[in-house]
């Protein structure tokens, strides 16, 4: 049995990784960390090392907040405790700097999203951004989500400025903002203009657009459930036993 703490238990995202964990019958939660103490049949703690200072952990699952994750990680991972990562807001500067902490053989995972979708339209856009000299990035997100943009906005608008051809676009830039509406061109990640929508009503979507001459593709993406990133959690704490140093993408792990 693979024995798992989760961080940010009481959430969204973590009460949704206990719900599988313990439904898998290779994996079972030993302890959650969250200020909010909810009644389960695991212990909690208020804080990570009081878990892992009184728990046999395997793996840390981590879904808190942006200003709490690296706290977690720098406490988990000099003890060889090998980190699933959902959290966003990272930079890959921070990570690259978290792993280098680790105990050596101990695996820190990120993914960005943890959705196969998601893993395929990034996947797309990266087969796509080469034809088209336009693209520009829309997330859509539920009220209270704490960053913007979104981790799989940054990580898309990552890829495609990796993947493009020598910048040729014609699409005007932030000097044609008018006064008092700054921001209106969208945020640039890496070149690319990404744009988030705050609303009630979704989980999680986001579009990737690309334009050329007289014509425009569009890659979408919906999160309508967030038992849709529980498969690619529950891979993720199967396969860091057996890898090492910082591994960034769900595509890592999937055939
Ligand atoms: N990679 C992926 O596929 C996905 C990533 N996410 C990301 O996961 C993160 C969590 O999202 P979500 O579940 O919606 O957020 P929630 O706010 O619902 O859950 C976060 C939980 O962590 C708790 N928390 C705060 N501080 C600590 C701490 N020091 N130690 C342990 N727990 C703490 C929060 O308590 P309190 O409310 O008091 O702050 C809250 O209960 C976000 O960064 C989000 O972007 C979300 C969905 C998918
Ligand atoms: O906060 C969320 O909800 C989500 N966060 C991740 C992100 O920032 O990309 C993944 C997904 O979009 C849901």
């Amino acid at each position: 049995m693979i024995k798992v703490a989760v961080a940010g238990y009481a959430g969204r995202m973590g009460s949704a990784v206990v719900d599988a964990v313990t439904a898998a019958d290779d994996m079972t939660v030993v302890c959650g960390i969250d200020p909010h103490a909810k009644e389960t049949p695991f212990p909690v703690f208020g804080t990570l090392a009081e878990a892992l200072d009184a728990t046999d952990v395997d793996v840390l699952v981590d879904f808190t907040q942006p200003n709490v994750v690296a706290g977690n990680l720098s406490v988990a991972l000099p003890r060889g405790v090998d980190c699933v990562v959902g959290t966003t807001g990272l930079s890959n500067e921070t990570l690259e700097g978290l792993a280098a902490s680790a105990t050596p053989g101990t695996c820190l995972f990120y993914a960005p999203n943890f959705t196969t979708g998601a893993v395929l339209m990034m996947e797309f856009a990266k087969a796509a951004a080469p034809y088209f000299p336009e693209a520009e990035v829309i997330e859509y997100h539920h009220c209270n989500k704490k960053d913007a943009p979104s981790g799989t906005a940054v990580r898309t608008a990552e890829i495609i400025a990796k993947a493009r051809a020598p910048r040729v676009s014609e699409a005007p830039g932030r000097e044609t903002e008018i006064a008092g509406a700054e921001g209106a061109r969208g945020a640039l990640i890496d070149g690319v203009p990404v744009h988030s929508v705050r609303s009630m009503g979704f989980v999680a979507s986001q579009e990737v657009i690309f334009g050329s001459l007289g014509q425009t593709l569009t890659i979408r993406h919906d999160s309508w459930d967030r038992t849709s990133y529980m498969p690619g959690v529950l891979l993720g704490i199967r396969s860091v036993g057996e890898r090492d140093g910082l591994i960034v993408g769900l595509e890592n792990f999937m055939n």
